[in-house]
């Protein structure tokens, strides 16, 4: 891929900055809005949102927790090892992936969790092992205190935001808004507070922040600390932008499951981080799938003579279960 990279564009401005604060409004403020969408999906996939929401207050806060759990000696981190879980929940350790083969290592550290009440109560423990993934309840650090709650709470709220975007979606693809209620119940599949620290090794030297990939689900909610650039995405005219970080905004990005169910009209972005700041940056993923039994057939507005179905239905689960396969078994084996 890197052969046909022509060049690295200064900025940002290529990537829409679309307000979504209309998105429980009128039926017309609706339709306006979801024409942007489409138009940002079908060109490169990738585009900020204002407008959606999440009080400063909660953001805020995952973000010093996770500074603070990140901070913690590498011992105390490893006691819950992702790997050892099996599921993707807890700890993972810089270079512990190398997500771009031809690289050598992602220097990131993260820390991941799936969908989990924020209240517990007796049937939690269903909930908490309901996502389509791998099985298996979240594992949380005893220290800083604050952090389950920060990354809970940042985590409801990102799912919020995550459920408007489908109906937006929907609306985009001339669907009724609601098409995606019923295959989504288990949207929110893993969420990932992620650390960079800052890179000052040789450029070419095969080490990056995060190796260029697509995400493999329906879409991703990216947070990114303002004022730090490191994520780039690689645009339909094969040039690597940058995202630069615009306070109060997310960044939304298709994958490569969304991709697949319209039938590539919705394009999913080739996308890497490297953090040369100087200074540690970080980020949150939350990724959004869809109902493992759903069956991915591409949406009616997106096929035609001209434009025949490019893919063979596959279920959700299949095809999530296959990626991460392909993905678990490249990296690292486990100490
Ligand atoms: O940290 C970032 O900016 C990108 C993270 C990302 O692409 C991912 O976790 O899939
Ligand atoms: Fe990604």
């Amino acid at each position: 891929m890197s052969a046909k990279v022509v060049s690295l564009m200064p900025d940002s401005a290529a990537i829409p900055v679309i307000d979504i604060s209309n998105a429980t409004g009128t039926q017309e403020q609706k339709t306006v809005l979801a024409r942007k969408i489409k138009t940002a999906c079908m060109e490169d996939g990738i585009f900020y949102v204002t407008g959606h929401g999440i009080p400063e207050e909660t953001i805020d806060n995952v973000f010093s927790a996770m500074r603070a759990y990140f901070s913690l000696p590498l011992e105390t981190k490893m006691k819950l090892y992702h790997k050892r879980s099996g599921n993707f929940r807890g700890y993972g350790p810089l270079l512990d992936s190398n997500i771009e083969p031809s690289n050598r290592g992602d220097l990131l550290e993260g820390f991941g969790a799936g969908w989990q009440e924020l209240f517990p109560d007796e049937n939690d423990e269903k909930k908490e092992n309901s996502s389509h993934a791998k099985p298996g309840a979240n594992v949380w650090p005893s220290e800083p205190a604050p952090f389950r709650k920060a990354y809970l709470n940042y985590y409801h709220a990102a799912v919020g935001v995550g459920r408007m975007l489908y109906r937006l979606f929907a609306l985009a693809l001339d669907l009724p808004e609601t098409y995606f209620d019923d295959k989504t119940n288990d949207l929110a599949t893993n969420m990932r507070t992620l650390h960079y620290p800052p890179q000052t090794g040789p450029v070419n030297d095969g080490i990056v922040g995060l190796g260029a990939h697509t995400d493999f689900e329906c879409f991703t909610i990216l947070w990114q600390e303002p004022g730090i650039q490191a994520l780039q995405v690689l645009n339909s005219e094969m040039r690597w932008i940058n995202a630069t970080p615009i306070p109060g905004t997310l960044v939304v990005n298709i994958a490569d499951l969304l991709a697949r169910w319209t039938n590539d009209v919705f394009k999913s972005p080739v996308h890497r981080a490297i953090n040369r700041s100087g200074v540690p940056r970080y980020s949150i993923a939350l990724f959004f799938g869809a109902d493992s039994q759903v069956q991915i057939e591409p949406v009616p507005s997106c096929i035609s003579s001209e434009q025949p179905p490019k893919y063979e239905i596959i279920s959700v689960g299949d095809y999530v279960q296959k990626r991460i396969e392909d993905m678990y078994y490249q990296t690292v084996p486990p100490p």
